[in-house]
Protein backbone atom coordinates (compact mmCIF):
# COMPACT_ATOMS: atom_id res chain seq x y z
CA UNK A 1 0.00 0.00 0.00
CA UNK A 2 1.77 3.67 -1.15
CA UNK A 3 2.72 5.74 1.43
CA UNK A 4 0.34 8.37 1.07
CA UNK A 5 -2.65 5.87 1.08
CA UNK A 6 -1.02 4.62 4.46
CA UNK A 7 -1.16 8.62 5.56
CA UNK A 8 -4.84 9.14 4.72
CA UNK A 9 -5.69 8.22 8.09
CA UNK A 10 -3.66 10.45 10.56
CA UNK A 11 -4.00 13.69 8.05
CA UNK A 12 -7.05 15.01 10.01
CA UNK A 13 -5.40 14.48 13.29
CA UNK A 14 -2.30 16.15 11.68
CA UNK A 15 -4.53 19.25 10.52
CA UNK A 16 -6.10 19.51 14.06
CA UNK A 17 -3.04 19.03 15.68
CA UNK A 18 -1.40 21.97 13.57
CA UNK A 19 -4.58 24.26 14.16
CA UNK A 20 -3.99 23.36 17.76
CA UNK A 21 -0.38 24.09 17.82
CA UNK A 22 -0.82 27.32 15.83
CA UNK A 23 -3.61 28.92 18.44
CA UNK A 24 -1.18 27.85 20.98
CA UNK A 25 1.34 30.31 19.07
CA UNK A 26 -0.90 32.89 18.76
CA UNK A 27 -1.32 32.63 22.55
CA UNK A 28 1.74 32.36 23.58
CA UNK A 29 2.57 35.49 21.12
CA UNK A 30 -0.21 37.50 23.52
CA UNK A 31 0.55 36.11 26.72
CA UNK A 32 4.54 37.17 25.74
CA UNK A 33 3.46 40.43 24.70
CA UNK A 34 1.36 40.77 28.00
CA UNK A 35 4.33 39.55 30.27
CA UNK A 36 6.47 42.17 28.14
CA UNK A 37 4.11 45.05 28.21
CA UNK A 38 4.14 44.56 32.09
CA UNK A 39 7.63 43.78 32.67
CA UNK A 40 8.37 46.82 30.68
CA UNK A 41 5.65 48.67 32.89
CA UNK A 42 7.80 47.41 36.23
CA UNK A 43 11.11 48.46 34.68
CA UNK A 44 9.72 51.79 33.93
CA UNK A 45 8.09 51.52 37.09
CA UNK A 46 11.44 51.12 38.77
CA UNK A 47 13.02 53.63 36.66
CA UNK A 48 10.28 56.18 38.05
CA UNK A 49 10.91 55.20 41.45
CA UNK A 50 14.76 55.26 41.31
CA UNK A 51 14.23 58.95 38.99
CA UNK A 52 11.89 60.57 41.87
CA UNK A 53 14.29 59.15 45.27
CA UNK A 54 17.70 60.18 42.60
CA UNK A 55 15.96 63.72 42.15
CA UNK A 56 14.83 64.18 45.44
CA UNK A 57 18.40 63.35 47.15
CA UNK A 58 20.07 65.90 44.27
CA UNK A 59 16.94 68.62 45.34
CA UNK A 60 17.86 68.04 49.11
CA UNK A 61 21.34 69.07 48.30
CA UNK A 62 20.71 71.54 46.15
CA UNK A 63 18.61 73.30 48.42
CA UNK A 64 20.56 72.45 51.25
CA UNK A 65 23.68 73.80 49.69
CA UNK A 66 21.66 76.98 48.07
CA UNK A 67 20.62 77.62 51.74
CA UNK A 68 24.21 77.37 53.23
CA UNK A 69 25.54 79.90 50.32
CA UNK A 70 23.05 82.32 50.93
CA UNK A 71 23.41 82.52 54.75
CA UNK A 72 27.29 82.80 53.82
CA UNK A 73 26.61 85.37 50.72
CA UNK A 74 23.25 86.18 51.60
CA UNK A 75 23.19 87.05 47.68
CA UNK A 76 19.35 87.02 46.93
CA UNK A 77 19.82 84.61 43.62
CA UNK A 78 20.98 81.66 46.18
CA UNK A 79 18.33 82.10 48.08
CA UNK A 80 15.85 82.17 45.12
CA UNK A 81 17.56 78.69 43.81
CA UNK A 82 17.07 77.05 46.91
CA UNK A 83 13.29 77.82 46.59
CA UNK A 84 13.12 76.54 43.13
CA UNK A 85 14.17 73.56 44.73
CA UNK A 86 11.46 73.09 47.19
CA UNK A 87 8.20 71.89 44.80
CA UNK A 88 10.74 69.89 43.06
CA UNK A 89 11.34 68.14 45.87
CA UNK A 90 7.57 68.31 46.91
CA UNK A 91 6.48 66.60 43.43
CA UNK A 92 8.81 64.14 43.52
CA UNK A 93 8.20 63.32 47.10
CA UNK A 94 4.73 63.24 46.91
CA UNK A 95 5.47 61.41 43.02
CA UNK A 96 7.65 58.29 44.99
CA UNK A 97 4.82 58.10 47.35
CA UNK A 98 2.63 57.00 45.13
CA UNK A 99 4.80 54.88 42.73
CA UNK A 100 6.18 53.02 45.88
CA UNK A 101 2.11 52.34 46.66
CA UNK A 102 2.77 48.37 45.26
CA UNK A 103 5.08 47.77 48.11
CA UNK A 104 4.79 48.12 51.34
CA UNK A 105 8.73 47.95 52.11
CA UNK A 106 9.90 50.87 49.95
CA UNK A 107 6.19 52.83 50.46
CA UNK A 108 7.53 52.94 54.24
CA UNK A 109 10.69 53.92 53.25
CA UNK A 110 9.03 56.48 50.71
CA UNK A 111 6.81 57.56 53.76
CA UNK A 112 10.36 58.11 55.86
CA UNK A 113 12.10 59.78 53.39
CA UNK A 114 9.38 62.29 53.05
CA UNK A 115 9.19 62.68 56.86
CA UNK A 116 13.35 63.20 56.82
CA UNK A 117 12.93 65.85 54.14
CA UNK A 118 10.16 67.49 55.25
CA UNK A 119 12.21 68.01 59.15
CA UNK A 120 15.53 69.04 56.51
CA UNK A 121 13.75 71.93 54.48
CA UNK A 122 11.96 73.05 57.77
CA UNK A 123 15.66 73.06 59.55
CA UNK A 124 16.74 75.03 56.35
CA UNK A 125 13.74 76.95 56.44
CA UNK A 126 14.40 78.34 59.97
CA UNK A 127 17.83 78.84 59.88
CA UNK A 128 17.15 81.43 56.51
CA UNK A 129 14.38 82.82 58.79
CA UNK A 130 17.23 83.15 61.91
CA UNK A 131 19.84 84.87 59.34
CA UNK A 132 16.88 87.20 57.84
CA UNK A 133 15.94 88.03 61.26
CA UNK A 134 18.86 87.58 63.75
CA UNK A 135 22.03 87.77 61.39
CA UNK A 136 24.11 85.34 60.16
CA UNK A 137 26.12 84.99 63.31
CA UNK A 138 22.92 83.44 64.85
CA UNK A 139 21.92 81.31 61.53
CA UNK A 140 25.81 79.99 61.73
CA UNK A 141 25.19 78.88 65.25
CA UNK A 142 22.00 76.97 64.40
CA UNK A 143 24.00 75.12 61.81
CA UNK A 144 26.90 74.16 64.25
CA UNK A 145 24.57 72.21 65.99
CA UNK A 146 24.98 68.94 63.92
CA UNK A 147 21.41 67.95 63.14
CA UNK A 148 21.22 69.36 59.84
CA UNK A 149 24.04 66.92 59.03
CA UNK A 150 22.25 63.84 60.24
CA UNK A 151 19.27 64.97 58.78
CA UNK A 152 21.62 64.75 55.59
CA UNK A 153 22.69 61.46 56.38
CA UNK A 154 19.23 60.06 57.34
CA UNK A 155 17.61 61.49 54.05
CA UNK A 156 21.12 59.55 52.19
CA UNK A 157 20.68 56.01 54.52
CA UNK A 158 17.00 56.42 53.01
CA UNK A 159 17.48 57.13 49.20
CA UNK A 160 20.22 54.51 49.10
CA UNK A 161 18.32 51.88 50.81
CA UNK A 162 15.24 52.47 48.35
CA UNK A 163 17.81 52.62 45.13
CA UNK A 164 19.19 49.21 46.56
CA UNK A 165 15.69 47.75 46.75
CA UNK A 166 14.75 49.24 43.48
CA UNK A 167 17.78 48.15 41.39
CA UNK A 168 17.62 44.87 42.92
CA UNK A 169 13.76 44.46 41.75
CA UNK A 170 15.05 45.45 38.72
CA UNK A 171 17.29 42.84 38.41
CA UNK A 172 15.09 40.18 39.28
CA UNK A 173 12.09 41.33 36.87
CA UNK A 174 15.20 42.01 33.74
CA UNK A 175 16.00 38.20 34.73
CA UNK A 176 12.27 36.81 34.34
CA UNK A 177 11.66 38.75 31.98
CA UNK A 178 14.49 37.25 29.68
CA UNK A 179 13.55 33.98 31.16
CA UNK A 180 9.99 34.26 29.94
CA UNK A 181 11.28 35.82 26.57
CA UNK A 182 13.36 32.18 26.02
CA UNK A 183 10.26 30.30 26.84
CA UNK A 184 8.09 32.04 24.12
CA UNK A 185 10.67 32.36 21.56
CA UNK A 186 11.18 28.22 22.03
CA UNK A 187 7.39 27.86 22.41
CA UNK A 188 7.17 30.15 19.14
CA UNK A 189 9.61 28.42 17.41
CA UNK A 190 8.48 24.35 18.44
CA UNK A 191 4.59 25.98 17.09
CA UNK A 192 5.38 26.72 14.14
CA UNK A 193 8.42 24.24 13.16
CA UNK A 194 5.99 21.61 13.96
CA UNK A 195 2.75 22.51 12.23
CA UNK A 196 5.28 23.38 9.23
CA UNK A 197 6.55 19.76 9.55
CA UNK A 198 3.25 18.13 9.55
CA UNK A 199 1.64 20.87 7.11
CA UNK A 200 5.04 19.52 4.80
CA UNK A 201 4.59 15.48 5.11
CA UNK A 202 0.87 16.09 4.66
CA UNK A 203 1.38 18.22 1.37
CA UNK A 204 4.14 15.54 0.41
CA UNK A 205 1.49 12.90 1.29
CA UNK A 206 -1.19 15.01 -1.12
CA UNK A 207 1.43 15.66 -3.95
CA UNK A 208 2.01 11.67 -4.04
CA UNK A 209 -1.73 10.61 -3.88
CA UNK A 210 -2.05 13.53 -6.77
CA UNK A 211 0.14 11.84 -8.96
CA UNK A 212 -1.17 8.18 -7.95
CA UNK A 213 -4.44 9.42 -8.86
CA UNK A 214 -3.36 11.14 -12.21
CA UNK A 215 -1.47 7.76 -13.31
CA UNK A 216 -4.83 6.03 -12.15
CA UNK A 217 -6.98 8.04 -14.30
CA UNK A 218 -4.38 7.58 -16.86
CA UNK A 219 -4.93 3.85 -16.76
CA UNK A 220 -8.23 4.12 -16.55
CA UNK A 221 -8.58 6.41 -19.50
CA UNK A 222 -6.01 3.88 -21.43
CA UNK A 223 -8.17 0.96 -20.57
CA UNK A 224 -11.87 2.80 -21.25
CA UNK A 225 -9.49 2.96 -24.88
CA UNK A 226 -8.95 -0.45 -24.99
CA UNK A 227 -11.78 -1.65 -24.25
CA UNK A 228 -13.56 0.58 -26.92
CA UNK A 229 -10.99 -0.49 -29.21
CA UNK A 230 -11.37 -4.35 -28.48
CA UNK A 231 -15.37 -3.83 -28.61
CA UNK A 232 -14.93 -2.04 -32.20
CA UNK A 233 -12.59 -5.56 -33.20
CA UNK A 234 -14.96 -7.58 -31.35
CA UNK A 235 -17.85 -6.00 -33.49
CA UNK A 236 -16.05 -6.06 -36.75
CA UNK A 237 -15.04 -10.09 -35.85
CA UNK A 238 -18.44 -11.18 -35.73
CA UNK A 239 -19.58 -9.31 -38.33
CA UNK A 240 -17.20 -11.11 -40.22
CA UNK A 241 -17.98 -14.55 -38.97
CA UNK A 242 -21.30 -13.69 -39.94
CA UNK A 243 -20.39 -13.34 -43.58
CA UNK A 244 -18.58 -15.43 -43.32
CA UNK A 245 -21.00 -17.71 -41.81
CA UNK A 246 -23.53 -16.48 -44.30
CA UNK A 247 -20.90 -17.17 -47.68
CA UNK A 248 -20.51 -20.98 -46.14
CA UNK A 249 -24.37 -21.20 -46.34
CA UNK A 250 -24.69 -19.34 -49.92
CA UNK A 251 -21.31 -21.87 -50.99
CA UNK A 252 -23.65 -25.08 -50.09
CA UNK A 253 -25.92 -23.73 -52.36
CA UNK A 254 -24.12 -23.20 -55.00
CA UNK A 255 -24.64 -25.31 -58.47
CA UNK A 256 -21.52 -24.51 -60.32
CA UNK A 257 -17.95 -23.80 -59.51
CA UNK A 258 -18.82 -20.54 -61.62
CA UNK A 259 -21.31 -19.44 -59.26
CA UNK A 260 -19.46 -20.14 -56.04
CA UNK A 261 -16.90 -18.10 -57.41
CA UNK A 262 -19.31 -15.28 -58.70
CA UNK A 263 -20.44 -15.71 -54.89
CA UNK A 264 -16.45 -15.72 -53.13
CA UNK A 265 -16.01 -12.09 -55.43
CA UNK A 266 -18.64 -10.38 -53.70
CA UNK A 267 -17.76 -12.17 -49.94
CA UNK A 268 -14.19 -10.77 -50.55
CA UNK A 269 -15.34 -7.28 -51.40
CA UNK A 270 -17.01 -7.08 -48.72
CA UNK A 271 -14.75 -8.82 -45.99
CA UNK A 272 -11.73 -7.03 -47.68
CA UNK A 273 -12.90 -3.26 -47.83
CA UNK A 274 -9.98 -1.47 -50.74
CA UNK A 275 -8.67 -4.59 -52.42
CA UNK A 276 -8.87 -6.40 -55.44
CA UNK A 277 -8.32 -9.69 -56.71
CA UNK A 278 -9.37 -12.59 -58.71
CA UNK A 279 -10.42 -16.58 -58.18
CA UNK A 280 -9.00 -18.43 -60.67
CA UNK A 281 -9.86 -22.45 -61.37
CA UNK A 282 -7.19 -24.84 -62.76
CA UNK A 283 -7.92 -27.08 -65.29
CA UNK A 284 -8.42 -30.46 -64.84
CA UNK A 285 -5.13 -30.57 -66.93
CA UNK A 286 -3.25 -28.84 -63.65
CA UNK A 287 -1.45 -26.92 -66.05
CA UNK A 288 -3.13 -23.97 -66.83
CA UNK A 289 -5.38 -21.26 -63.84
CA UNK A 290 -7.95 -19.38 -65.51
CA UNK A 291 -9.52 -16.61 -63.51
CA UNK A 292 -13.02 -17.28 -63.18
CA UNK A 293 -14.22 -13.94 -61.16
CA UNK A 294 -12.54 -10.47 -60.65
CA UNK A 295 -13.43 -8.35 -57.91
CA UNK A 296 -12.73 -4.89 -55.96
CA UNK A 297 -9.93 -2.62 -57.42
CA UNK A 298 -5.96 -2.70 -56.82
CA UNK A 299 -2.80 -0.66 -58.19
CA UNK A 300 -2.13 -4.71 -59.44
CA UNK A 301 -3.34 -6.49 -61.89
CA UNK A 302 -2.94 -10.55 -62.25
CA UNK A 303 -3.31 -12.37 -65.63
CA UNK A 304 -6.35 -13.57 -67.09
CA UNK A 305 -4.65 -17.21 -67.51
CA UNK A 306 -1.25 -18.45 -65.54
CA UNK A 307 0.47 -21.18 -65.86
CA UNK A 308 0.63 -23.04 -61.85
CA UNK A 309 4.97 -22.58 -62.12
CA UNK A 310 3.93 -18.23 -62.15
CA UNK A 311 2.70 -18.63 -58.73
CA UNK A 312 4.39 -19.36 -55.72
CA UNK A 313 1.62 -20.20 -53.93
CA UNK A 314 0.52 -22.52 -56.29
CA UNK A 315 3.90 -24.18 -56.29
CA UNK A 316 4.44 -24.29 -52.72
CA UNK A 317 0.94 -25.80 -51.61
CA UNK A 318 0.76 -22.43 -49.14
CA UNK A 319 -0.27 -18.80 -48.98
CA UNK A 320 2.26 -16.48 -50.16
CA UNK A 321 2.31 -12.92 -48.95
CA UNK A 322 4.67 -9.42 -50.41
CA UNK A 323 4.63 -6.31 -49.28
CA UNK A 324 5.81 -4.97 -45.93
CA UNK A 325 7.64 -7.45 -43.36
CA UNK A 326 6.55 -10.35 -45.98
CA UNK A 327 8.95 -9.02 -48.31
CA UNK A 328 8.70 -8.15 -52.21
CA UNK A 329 9.16 -11.65 -54.09
CA UNK A 330 6.34 -11.48 -56.16
CA UNK A 331 4.52 -13.97 -58.67
CA UNK A 332 5.01 -13.24 -61.97
CA UNK A 333 1.50 -13.72 -62.77
CA UNK A 334 0.99 -9.82 -61.24
CA UNK A 335 1.91 -6.83 -62.87
CA UNK A 336 1.52 -3.41 -61.56
CA UNK A 337 3.75 0.05 -62.88
CA UNK A 338 6.47 0.90 -60.46
CA UNK A 339 4.60 3.67 -58.77
CA UNK A 340 1.53 1.96 -57.88
CA UNK A 341 3.16 -0.97 -57.60
CA UNK A 342 4.80 0.92 -54.76
CA UNK A 343 3.69 -0.19 -51.09
CA UNK A 344 1.57 -2.31 -52.68
CA UNK A 345 0.83 -6.03 -51.00
CA UNK A 346 0.03 -8.94 -52.64
CA UNK A 347 -1.47 -12.45 -51.52
CA UNK A 348 -1.73 -15.53 -53.36
CA UNK A 349 -3.60 -18.56 -51.59
CA UNK A 350 -3.92 -22.18 -52.95
CA UNK A 351 -7.36 -23.35 -53.23
CA UNK A 352 -6.36 -27.08 -51.88
CA UNK A 353 -8.89 -29.63 -50.55
CA UNK A 354 -8.07 -33.18 -49.87
CA UNK A 355 -4.62 -32.96 -51.22
CA UNK A 356 -6.06 -31.94 -54.80
CA UNK A 357 -4.65 -28.69 -56.22
CA UNK A 358 -8.21 -26.97 -57.04
CA UNK A 359 -7.48 -23.20 -58.17
CA UNK A 360 -6.12 -20.11 -56.94
CA UNK A 361 -7.05 -16.69 -54.67
CA UNK A 362 -5.42 -13.84 -55.36
CA UNK A 363 -6.13 -10.29 -53.33
CA UNK A 364 -3.86 -7.05 -53.56
CA UNK A 365 -4.40 -3.64 -52.23
CA UNK A 366 -2.39 -0.44 -50.96
CA UNK A 367 -0.40 0.22 -47.87
CA UNK A 368 0.58 -1.96 -45.22
CA UNK A 369 -0.78 -5.48 -44.97
CA UNK A 370 -2.12 -6.82 -41.84
CA UNK A 371 -2.17 -9.94 -40.41
CA UNK A 372 -6.28 -10.19 -40.29
CA UNK A 373 -6.76 -9.71 -43.99
CA UNK A 374 -4.13 -12.70 -44.34
CA UNK A 375 -6.35 -14.73 -42.06
CA UNK A 376 -10.04 -13.63 -43.91
CA UNK A 377 -8.48 -14.42 -47.30
CA UNK A 378 -7.60 -17.81 -45.97
CA UNK A 379 -10.66 -18.63 -44.02
CA UNK A 380 -12.30 -18.02 -47.33
CA UNK A 381 -9.96 -20.12 -49.66
CA UNK A 382 -10.61 -22.67 -47.59
CA UNK A 383 -14.10 -22.70 -47.21
CA UNK A 384 -14.11 -22.21 -51.13
CA UNK A 385 -11.77 -24.74 -51.72
CA UNK A 386 -14.38 -27.19 -49.78
CA UNK A 387 -17.13 -25.93 -52.23
CA UNK A 388 -15.08 -26.28 -55.11
CA UNK A 389 -14.25 -30.03 -53.72
CA UNK A 390 -17.69 -30.69 -53.10
CA UNK A 391 -18.92 -29.16 -56.18
CA UNK A 392 -16.46 -30.89 -58.80
CA UNK A 393 -17.96 -34.24 -56.62
CA UNK A 394 -20.97 -33.71 -57.31
CA UNK A 395 -20.07 -32.56 -60.67
CA UNK A 396 -18.20 -35.84 -61.05
CA UNK A 397 -21.33 -38.20 -59.64
CA UNK A 398 -23.26 -36.30 -62.10
CA UNK A 399 -20.67 -36.88 -65.20
CA UNK A 400 -20.60 -40.31 -63.84
CA UNK A 401 -24.43 -40.57 -63.76
CA UNK A 402 -24.04 -39.30 -67.81
CA UNK A 403 -21.45 -42.04 -68.57
CA UNK A 404 -22.27 -44.45 -70.94
CA UNK A 405 -21.38 -47.48 -69.62
CA UNK A 406 -20.10 -49.91 -72.48
CA UNK A 407 -18.40 -47.09 -73.72
CA UNK A 408 -16.97 -45.22 -71.03
CA UNK A 409 -17.72 -42.08 -72.76
CA UNK A 410 -20.41 -39.69 -71.82
CA UNK A 411 -23.84 -40.11 -73.00
CA UNK A 412 -25.88 -37.84 -75.17
CA UNK A 413 -27.51 -35.83 -72.18
CA UNK A 414 -24.21 -34.80 -70.93
CA UNK A 415 -22.94 -33.57 -74.15
CA UNK A 416 -26.64 -31.53 -74.63
CA UNK A 417 -25.86 -30.18 -71.63
CA UNK A 418 -22.25 -29.27 -71.86
CA UNK A 419 -22.19 -27.89 -75.15
CA UNK A 420 -24.66 -25.32 -74.30
CA UNK A 421 -21.86 -24.32 -71.11
CA UNK A 422 -18.78 -24.55 -73.64
CA UNK A 423 -20.50 -22.45 -76.26
CA UNK A 424 -21.26 -19.89 -74.20
CA UNK A 425 -17.60 -19.64 -72.41
CA UNK A 426 -15.94 -19.48 -75.70
CA UNK A 427 -18.63 -17.02 -77.05
CA UNK A 428 -17.43 -14.76 -74.18
CA UNK A 429 -13.94 -15.01 -75.00
CA UNK A 430 -14.49 -14.66 -78.32
CA UNK A 431 -12.97 -18.15 -79.09
CA UNK A 432 -14.31 -21.22 -81.57
CA UNK A 433 -15.49 -24.22 -81.11
CA UNK A 434 -15.73 -27.45 -83.32
CA UNK A 435 -18.10 -30.78 -82.96
CA UNK A 436 -17.33 -33.64 -84.86
CA UNK A 437 -20.13 -36.38 -85.61
CA UNK A 438 -18.84 -40.11 -85.94
CA UNK A 439 -20.79 -42.85 -87.18
CA UNK A 440 -19.43 -46.67 -87.68
CA UNK A 441 -19.36 -47.88 -91.20
CA UNK A 442 -21.55 -50.72 -91.70
CA UNK A 443 -22.03 -51.58 -88.06
CA UNK A 444 -25.16 -53.95 -88.61
CA UNK A 445 -22.59 -56.13 -91.24
CA UNK A 446 -20.37 -56.26 -88.30
CA UNK A 447 -23.35 -57.13 -86.35
CA UNK A 448 -24.69 -59.63 -88.27
CA UNK A 449 -21.45 -61.77 -89.09
CA UNK A 450 -19.56 -61.47 -85.38
CA UNK A 451 -22.46 -61.40 -82.95
CA UNK A 452 -24.19 -58.81 -81.06
CA UNK A 453 -21.46 -59.07 -78.18
CA UNK A 454 -18.82 -58.49 -80.85
CA UNK A 455 -20.57 -55.21 -81.62
CA UNK A 456 -20.89 -54.16 -78.28
CA UNK A 457 -16.94 -55.09 -78.03
CA UNK A 458 -16.23 -52.74 -81.19
CA UNK A 459 -17.94 -49.93 -80.06
CA UNK A 460 -16.02 -50.18 -76.54
CA UNK A 461 -13.34 -50.34 -78.40
CA UNK A 462 -13.77 -47.00 -80.93
CA UNK A 463 -14.77 -45.07 -77.62
CA UNK A 464 -11.28 -46.31 -75.67
CA UNK A 465 -9.98 -44.80 -79.28
CA UNK A 466 -11.58 -41.65 -78.79
CA UNK A 467 -10.54 -41.29 -75.41
CA UNK A 468 -7.19 -41.93 -76.27
CA UNK A 469 -7.42 -39.04 -78.34
CA UNK A 470 -9.46 -35.87 -76.87
CA UNK A 471 -7.85 -33.68 -74.28
CA UNK A 472 -9.57 -33.36 -70.97
CA UNK A 473 -11.41 -30.11 -71.33
CA UNK A 474 -13.11 -32.32 -74.52
CA UNK A 475 -16.23 -33.87 -74.63
CA UNK A 476 -16.51 -37.52 -76.27
CA UNK A 477 -19.72 -38.94 -75.89
CA UNK A 478 -21.95 -41.85 -77.48
CA UNK A 479 -24.57 -40.39 -79.03
CA UNK A 480 -26.92 -43.24 -79.44
CA UNK A 481 -26.07 -46.61 -81.05
CA UNK A 482 -22.70 -46.58 -82.84
CA UNK A 483 -23.11 -42.70 -83.36
CA UNK A 484 -20.55 -40.53 -81.86
CA UNK A 485 -19.90 -37.28 -81.08
CA UNK A 486 -17.09 -35.40 -80.20
CA UNK A 487 -16.76 -31.18 -78.70
CA UNK A 488 -13.67 -29.62 -78.81
CA UNK A 489 -14.36 -26.33 -76.53
CA UNK A 490 -11.60 -23.75 -78.09
CA UNK A 491 -10.55 -25.42 -81.15
CA UNK A 492 -10.65 -24.21 -85.28
CA UNK A 493 -11.91 -25.49 -87.94
CA UNK A 494 -8.59 -26.70 -89.09
CA UNK A 495 -7.63 -28.47 -85.93
CA UNK A 496 -10.72 -29.91 -85.77
CA UNK A 497 -10.24 -31.50 -89.03
CA UNK A 498 -6.69 -32.86 -87.72
CA UNK A 499 -8.24 -34.53 -85.29
CA UNK A 500 -11.04 -35.88 -86.84
CA UNK A 501 -8.27 -36.61 -89.14
CA UNK A 502 -6.56 -38.92 -86.77
CA UNK A 503 -9.23 -40.35 -85.36
CA UNK A 504 -10.72 -41.85 -88.67
CA UNK A 505 -7.30 -42.94 -88.78
CA UNK A 506 -6.93 -44.79 -85.56
CA UNK A 507 -10.66 -46.27 -86.14
CA UNK A 508 -9.36 -47.88 -89.93
CA UNK A 509 -6.62 -49.47 -87.88
CA UNK A 510 -8.37 -50.63 -84.86
CA UNK A 511 -8.96 -54.47 -84.59
CA UNK A 512 -11.31 -56.71 -81.67
CA UNK A 513 -10.09 -59.35 -79.93
CA UNK A 514 -13.61 -61.63 -79.50
CA UNK A 515 -13.65 -65.29 -78.43
CA UNK A 516 -9.55 -65.17 -79.65
CA UNK A 517 -10.38 -63.92 -82.91
CA UNK A 518 -9.66 -60.66 -84.39
CA UNK A 519 -12.12 -58.80 -85.76
CA UNK A 520 -12.14 -55.74 -88.17
CA UNK A 521 -10.75 -53.28 -88.51
CA UNK A 522 -13.63 -51.49 -89.41
CA UNK A 523 -14.28 -47.71 -90.90
CA UNK A 524 -16.12 -44.81 -89.75
CA UNK A 525 -17.59 -41.67 -91.12
CA UNK A 526 -17.03 -38.41 -89.40
CA UNK A 527 -18.68 -34.57 -90.22
CA UNK A 528 -17.59 -31.54 -88.80
CA UNK A 529 -19.04 -28.43 -87.48
CA UNK A 530 -17.29 -25.57 -86.04
CA UNK A 531 -18.02 -22.04 -84.13
CA UNK A 532 -19.35 -19.46 -85.32
CA UNK A 533 -19.49 -20.05 -88.97
CA UNK A 534 -21.53 -23.11 -89.09
CA UNK A 535 -23.75 -22.20 -86.38
CA UNK A 536 -24.11 -20.08 -82.97
CA UNK A 537 -26.41 -22.78 -80.93
CA UNK A 538 -25.58 -26.08 -80.04
CA UNK A 539 -28.90 -27.75 -81.68
CA UNK A 540 -27.60 -25.90 -85.22
CA UNK A 541 -23.45 -26.92 -85.03
CA UNK A 542 -24.65 -30.43 -84.11
CA UNK A 543 -27.45 -31.12 -87.29
CA UNK A 544 -24.48 -29.35 -89.31
CA UNK A 545 -22.24 -31.96 -88.16
CA UNK A 546 -24.68 -34.81 -88.04
CA UNK A 547 -25.73 -33.52 -91.66
CA UNK A 548 -22.06 -33.52 -92.74
CA UNK A 549 -21.51 -37.16 -91.34
CA UNK A 550 -24.32 -37.80 -93.31
CA UNK A 551 -22.95 -36.83 -96.62
CA UNK A 552 -19.74 -38.61 -95.58
CA UNK A 553 -21.79 -41.87 -95.29
CA UNK A 554 -23.14 -40.69 -98.88
CA UNK A 555 -20.02 -40.35 -100.19
CA UNK A 556 -19.20 -43.52 -99.54
CA UNK A 557 -17.69 -43.71 -95.96
CA UNK A 558 -14.80 -44.01 -94.11
CA UNK A 559 -14.17 -40.38 -94.90
CA UNK A 560 -14.44 -36.38 -92.95
CA UNK A 561 -16.90 -33.59 -93.89
CA UNK A 562 -16.51 -30.53 -93.21
CA UNK A 563 -20.18 -28.58 -92.42
CA UNK A 564 -19.69 -25.92 -94.63
CA UNK A 565 -18.24 -27.56 -97.67
CA UNK A 566 -17.72 -31.43 -99.41
CA UNK A 567 -14.04 -32.61 -98.76
CA UNK A 568 -12.63 -36.32 -98.66
CA UNK A 569 -10.67 -37.44 -95.73
CA UNK A 570 -9.55 -40.27 -97.09
N1 LIG B 1 -24.03 -54.68 -80.86
C1 LIG B 1 -24.75 -53.58 -80.79
N2 LIG B 1 -25.41 -53.16 -81.84
C2 LIG B 1 -26.13 -52.02 -81.80
C3 LIG B 1 -26.18 -51.26 -80.66
N3 LIG B 1 -26.95 -50.15 -80.88
C4 LIG B 1 -27.36 -50.23 -82.14
N4 LIG B 1 -26.87 -51.37 -82.72
C5 LIG B 1 -27.05 -51.81 -84.04
O1 LIG B 1 -26.37 -50.99 -84.97
C6 LIG B 1 -27.00 -51.17 -86.26
C7 LIG B 1 -27.07 -49.89 -86.98
O2 LIG B 1 -27.29 -50.12 -88.30
P1 LIG B 1 -27.62 -49.02 -89.37
O3 LIG B 1 -28.30 -47.87 -88.73
O4 LIG B 1 -28.38 -49.62 -90.42
O5 LIG B 1 -26.29 -48.53 -89.95
P2 LIG B 1 -24.99 -49.27 -90.53
O6 LIG B 1 -25.26 -50.68 -90.63
O7 LIG B 1 -23.86 -48.95 -89.64
O8 LIG B 1 -24.86 -48.64 -91.92
P3 LIG B 1 -24.27 -47.24 -92.20
O9 LIG B 1 -24.39 -46.43 -90.99
O10 LIG B 1 -25.05 -46.72 -93.26
O11 LIG B 1 -22.84 -47.47 -92.52
C8 LIG B 1 -28.33 -51.79 -85.97
O12 LIG B 1 -28.37 -53.12 -86.43
C9 LIG B 1 -28.49 -51.80 -84.46
O13 LIG B 1 -29.17 -52.93 -83.99
C10 LIG B 1 -25.48 -51.70 -79.52
O14 LIG B 1 -25.48 -51.11 -78.47
N5 LIG B 1 -24.79 -52.86 -79.64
Amino acid sequence: MPTSSRLRPYRLAAIALSAVLLVGVAGAMLWSIRVFTHSTDLVKHSFQVMNSTEVIRSAIRAAESNARGFRMSGRPQMQHEYESMLPVIQLHTSRLIALTADSPTQHLRAQTLQAAVTSRLRGIADMIEVQQSQGTGQALALSRTGKGFEQMLLINDITDSILAEEQGLLAARSAATTRQAWMVVAAIVIGIVLPMLLLGVMLSSLIRENRRSRLLERGALEAVRELEESLVQRDRLSEQRRILGAYAGLLQSCQTVDEAMRVTAQVVTELLPGTGGRCYVLRASQNLAEAMSTFGESPLRSDDMLEPDRCWALRRGQPHHTGGRHGQVRCTHVHGNATSAEGAWTLCVPLIAQGNSLGLLHVSGDGGSDGERGTIAEAVAEQLSLAMMNLQLRETLRVQSLRDSLTGLFNRRYLEENLQRELLRCERRGLPLSVIMLDVDHFKRFNDQHGHVAGDALLARVGHTLQGLTRNEDIACRYGGEEFAIVLPETTREVALQRAEEIRQAIASTTVLHMRKTLGPTTASLGVATFPEDGDSPVVLVERADAALYRAKAAGRDRIIEASRAKSGA
